[in-house]
């Protein structure tokens, strides 16, 4: 078990991460909220079903409430984040309640955005269930989509504590293995080259990552994560960093219908691009042929999906949080570990982006 301290200007607060860490639950809400009077858990229907049982029985005693919510990006809607509000104001929490956010990233954005907004801001706790919440459980962005653009409705709302219980991993399906692993491999390509390699080299297959490599290479995330929120809570500056690959990433996901593609394999194929960029104009050395040839053995998928035109992403990408007055600006490695931010003129874009969906297979695009 490992605890990662984060400190930021709005909040000090501690990720238990193990096997186990959810026996501190308990403990912490009696320690830290003895006038707590309610508790609200927001989950969705898969995790509902297979562990609020265990959670309601952890909490037995506490005055309860649950609110289920579609599994997926269909919970990071307008609508489903109005019915969290309603049912929050129908069971009368107050300002001395509190909200779990039972699930992965999509649980824990809305659940966070309800969080911020009602009564202007009550406290919550993370319980992330999935690998890629090791990223999205920490550092307080929480938000929900617009049909016009990724998390365009959120804020800026850091939990009270994070508990990140690895037992949970074990009911994950393949393919959201797969997403919440290209976010691990996006905290290595932008802060730590000798973690990449690492990465590289030992995870191979993943559905057999052995629970000690587990473990660690989920903290590491953590802590790069945590070191970067710590340095810019407000994405002013270096947090942008954390976007690497969410520039067409977001906006594949947009294009396909939110929730047709996992966050993490958008991401991944936005980093493809982003590397193909940074090679480009930043002379980025590295070795494009055995990531692509470790991506493709995990089974990750390289090119955009059919049918999505680069007009259309162009614009989504255009409207993106880190683009102002419709300039499109990219977070590109000057170096495994060196990111930075630049703006890329439309042309270079659209060129390159038609370029990248004509070679297709990942195969095809070793350059
Ligand atoms: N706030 C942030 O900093 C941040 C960072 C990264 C991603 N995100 C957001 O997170 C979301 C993606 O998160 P995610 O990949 O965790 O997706 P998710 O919450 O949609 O979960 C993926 C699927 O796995 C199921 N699931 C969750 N836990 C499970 C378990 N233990 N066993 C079996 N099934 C389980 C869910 O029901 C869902 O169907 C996206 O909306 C993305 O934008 C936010
Ligand atoms: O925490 C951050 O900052 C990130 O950028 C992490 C990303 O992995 C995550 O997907 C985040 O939600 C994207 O933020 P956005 O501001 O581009 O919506
Ligand atoms: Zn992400």
């Amino acid at each position: 078990m490992e605890t990662v301290a984060i400190r930021t200007l709005d909040k000090n607060y501690f990720v238990k991460v193990g096997n186990g860490a959810m026996d501190g639950l308990a403990p912490f809400l009696k320690e830290n909220f003895p006038a707590l009077t309610s508790l609200l858990v927001i989950t969705d229907e898969t995790v509902g079903r297979l562990y609020l049982q265990e959670l309601e029985n952890r909490l037995e005693g506490q005055q309860l409430h649950v609110k289920v919510v579609p599994s997926g990006e269909e919970a990071k809607t307008f609508d489903v984040y109005y019915g969290c509000l309603s049912f929050a104001l129908e069971k009368k929490l107050d300002r001395k309640s509190l909200i779990l956010a039972f699930g992965g990233g999509a649980v824990g954005d809305l659940a966070g955005f309800v969080a911020a907004t009602f009564m202007r801001g009550i406290p919550f706790i993370q319980i992330p269930t999935t690998i890629l919440a090791h990223d999205s459980a920490v550092g307080g962005k929480v938000a929900i989509n617009h049909p016009l653009g990724k998390n365009m409705i959120g804020a800026f709302h850091q939990p009270e504590a994070v508990f990140y219980d690895l037992r949970y991993l074990e009911t994950l399906p393949q393919s959201e293995r797969r997403s919440g692993f290209a976010e691990a491999i996006k905290h290595a390509l932008i802060k730590d080259a000798e973690f990449y390699e690492w990465l590289l080299d030992n995870v191979t297959r993943l559905d057999a990552i052995q629970d000690s490599i587990l473990e660690g290479l989920l903290v590491k995330g953590i802590r790069i994560k945590g070191d970067i929120v710590e340095k810019d809570e407000k994405e002013l500056g270096v947090r942008a960093f954390l976007n690497f690959g969410h520039t067409l990433g977001h906006a594949i996901e947009g294009e396909c219908g939110y929730g047709r593609i996992t966050h993490g394999e958008a991401v991944l194929i936005g980093m493809l691009f982003a590397l193909k960029l940074s090679k480009e104009i930043l002379g980025l050395s590295f070795d494009s042929s055995g990531f692509r040839d470790w991506i493709e053995k995990l089974g990750y998928k390289s090119a955009i999906p059919e049918g999505v035109s680069a007009d259309n992403l162009l614009q989504r990408m255009k409207q993106d949080k880190k683009s102002t007055g419709g300039k499109v600006m990219f977070v590109l490695l000057k170096e495994t570990g060196s990111p930075v931010k630049m703006e890329i003129s439309d042309e270079l874009l659209l060129s390159r982006l038609n370029e990248f969906q004509r070679r297709g297979s990942v195969s095809d695009q070793r350059d």
